[in-house]
């Protein structure tokens, strides 16, 4: 059988990169990109902003919606301490194999927890099933439907605590503009907008970074 965009991501990561070195390993799928085919990894002009915003809030557990093929995993892991933890919920099975074999390839492994199935049961079972109290950074990234209902039900299961920062992929393009309502109109946020561009390409897209105040 043909093999899908995922396994050929993949199959050019073991080709190009570097086993252990995550930098390679990312350099390799935006290289990919922009010379084979667009797919939704955050890239390479977002992935600068989230490193920036993630190191400003130097998180020691870090919550994912929607691993893909585990590009911004990488991406984050590579910069985080050792001790940090980041959690990434991934519904689709194949990414989520895919993204184990990349997260293993970059050396990463340590850091990430690959949890499957949708934000949405796995939310729920944080605190019993995985011993969590409350997150310090949300990369949210994943249907951009569940983006408002998934920050409400961590709101309401008190998975926020003052200063969590929840910074959001694709708030213009495709868009989250019922998230993207809620965040700024709250009082319980303090919102910021980084502009850019849709990945590997020209379109307007944007992180929205809401930093939630207890
Ligand atoms: O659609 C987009 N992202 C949806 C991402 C979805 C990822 O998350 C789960 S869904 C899930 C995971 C966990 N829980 C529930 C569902 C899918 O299996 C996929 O791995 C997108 C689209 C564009 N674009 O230009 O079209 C650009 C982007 O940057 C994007 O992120
Ligand atoms: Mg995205």
């Amino acid at each position: 059988s043909s093999r899908s965009k995922e396994q050929r991501i993949l199959d050019f990561v073991l080709k190009h990169a570097v086993p252990g070195d995550p930098t390679s390993v990312l350099n390799a799928i935006d290289k990919y990109f922009s010379q084979q085919e667009w797919a939704m990894n955050v890239g390479d002009e977002k992935g600068l902003i989230l490193d920036r915003v993630l190191q400003e809030a130097s998180p020691s557990l870090v919550l994912e919606l929607g691993t893909y093929c585990g590009y911004s995993a990488v991406r984050m892991a590579r910069l985080l301490k050792q001790g940090t933890q980041i959690l990434t919920v991934e519904f689709n099975r194949d990414n989520a194999d895919i993204a184990h074999q990349i997260l293993q390839f970059a050396g990463v492994k340590d850091k990430v927890q690959v949890l499957e199935g949708s934000s949405e049961e796995v939310i729920r079972q944080l605190q019993k099933k995985h011993a969590v109290d409350t997150v310090d950074f949300i990369f949210i990234d994943h249907w951009k439907d569940r983006y408002l209902p998934d920050t409400k039900l961590m709101e309401e299961l008190g998975l926020l605590r003052k200063g969590t920062v929840i910074l959001a992929d694709n708030v213009i393009f495709p868009g989250a503009p019922d998230y993207l309502q809620y965040v700024r109109s709250s009082p319980k946020y303090d919102c910021t907008y980084y502009p850019s561009h849709l990945e590997y390409l020209d379109a307007e897209d944007g992180l929205e970074k809401a930093v939630y105040k207890g």
